[in-house]
């Protein structure tokens, strides 16, 4: 299988390494050229707890891509999926199949502007990753991930997708309940990824403060209103154990908004607390925390564009 990760960032990174330990041609397509110059040079560079592997996976510029590829694996930020789709049309063919891992909610109908509907796959993923370097990826921690087609697609490719992935390391499962499955990592996220932002703090500090865990859980109950409220039924247990699990297992991995506000980026708030906000709108409830963190978060980002 020909796969592109588009976004060779720290999970693009991550999952690229997994497509190739299982044997398919994966490019890593990136727009940041001292990042692909250093992976073309010396190989991508990938420390996780089992060891370092230097990886020979060839990196290019998106216009570099010039035919269909099979798969396109999108793990850029939310907010640049539609730039950087639009940048690679000449790699999506009439067959060529579209998967989002991203965080948040809306990357089915944002990568559904660019395949037909039938072509689409969404999906999350509980691995953490850390881009340190210039061609340097870590992830220590353990995780997995869900895919599915996003609407009514057939799910012989997700099945075959979720096979390499296993087979490259990453455990991964294709799930028809893919839509409570993003709810509940959406939600996750609107929990963990602000309070690590704001705190500049891994989740490890975040579970040493009742603040911090009586915030979190908020969230989780809020989020989870707002989901069954709008039709996606799923349940607050698995993700108050799941943010347990960021707390303890994951204790020093940045989040990845962490990663963003370190690195004077743009955060992901709009996709992650801003749709939860949204759709507690459309249902007519109130989601306090959420919103206070979301209001937060964006005015942190407007520290960066103004
Ligand atoms: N990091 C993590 O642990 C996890 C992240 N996620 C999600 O995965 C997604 C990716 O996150 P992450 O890997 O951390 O992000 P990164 O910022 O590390 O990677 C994104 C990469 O995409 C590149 N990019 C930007 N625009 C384009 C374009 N037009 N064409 C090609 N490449 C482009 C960026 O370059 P540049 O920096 O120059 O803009 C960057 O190298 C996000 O939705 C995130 O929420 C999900 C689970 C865990
Ligand atoms: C790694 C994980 C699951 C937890 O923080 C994540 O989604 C992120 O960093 O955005």
């Amino acid at each position: 299988m020909k796969i592109a990760i588009l976004g060779a960032g720290a999970m693009g990174c991550l999952y690229g390494a997994a497509f190739h330990r299982a044997g398919a041609e994966v490019l890593l397509i990136d727009v940041d050229q001292a990042h692909i110059d250093a992976i073309n040079a010396g190989g991508l560079e990938l420390e996780t707890r089992a060891g370092t592997e230097m990886l020979p996976i060839p990196a290019l510029r998106p216009d570099q891509l010039d035919a269909p590829v099979d798969l396109v694996v999108v793990f850029t930020k939310t907010f640049q999926t539609d730039r950087a789709l639009g940048g690679i049309a000449a790699a999506i063919g009439p067959d060529t199949q579209l998967l989002s891992l991203q965080n948040g909610l809306g990357n089915d109908r944002r990568l559904a502007e660019h395949a037909a509907p039938e072509r689409v796959m969404v999906g999350a993923s509980t691995m953490p990753s850390d881009l340190i370097g210039l061609g340097k990826v870590r992830s220590h921690g353990e995780g997995g991930s869900r895919l599915f087609p996003a609407f009514e697609g057939e799910a012989d490719f997700a099945v075959r997708v979720a096979d390499l992935l296993t087979a490259g390391g990453i455990p991964t499962t294709a799930d028809p309940a893919i839509h409570q499955v993003i709810w509940s990592k959406a939600i996750f996220n609107a929990a963990m990824n602000p309070l690590c932002a704001l705190t500049l703090r891994t989740p490890g500090f975040l579970f040493l403060h009742d603040e911090s865990r009586d915030m979190i859980r908020t969230v989780v109950d809020e989020g989870v209103g707002v989901a069954r409220a709008s039709g996606v039924m799923i349940e607050a247990q698995p993700i108050h154990d799941l943010t347990h699990v960021s707390m303890t297992d994951h204790a020093n991995h940045e989040a990845s908004m962490l990663q963003d506000v370190k690195a004077g980026r743009r955060t992901e708030i709009d996709a992650i607390n801003g749709a939860i906000l949204d759709a507690a709108h459309a249902a007519g409830l109130s989601v306090p925390v959420t919103e206070t963190l979301y209001r937060m978060l964006r005015l942190q980002d407007a520290k960066i564009s103004t």
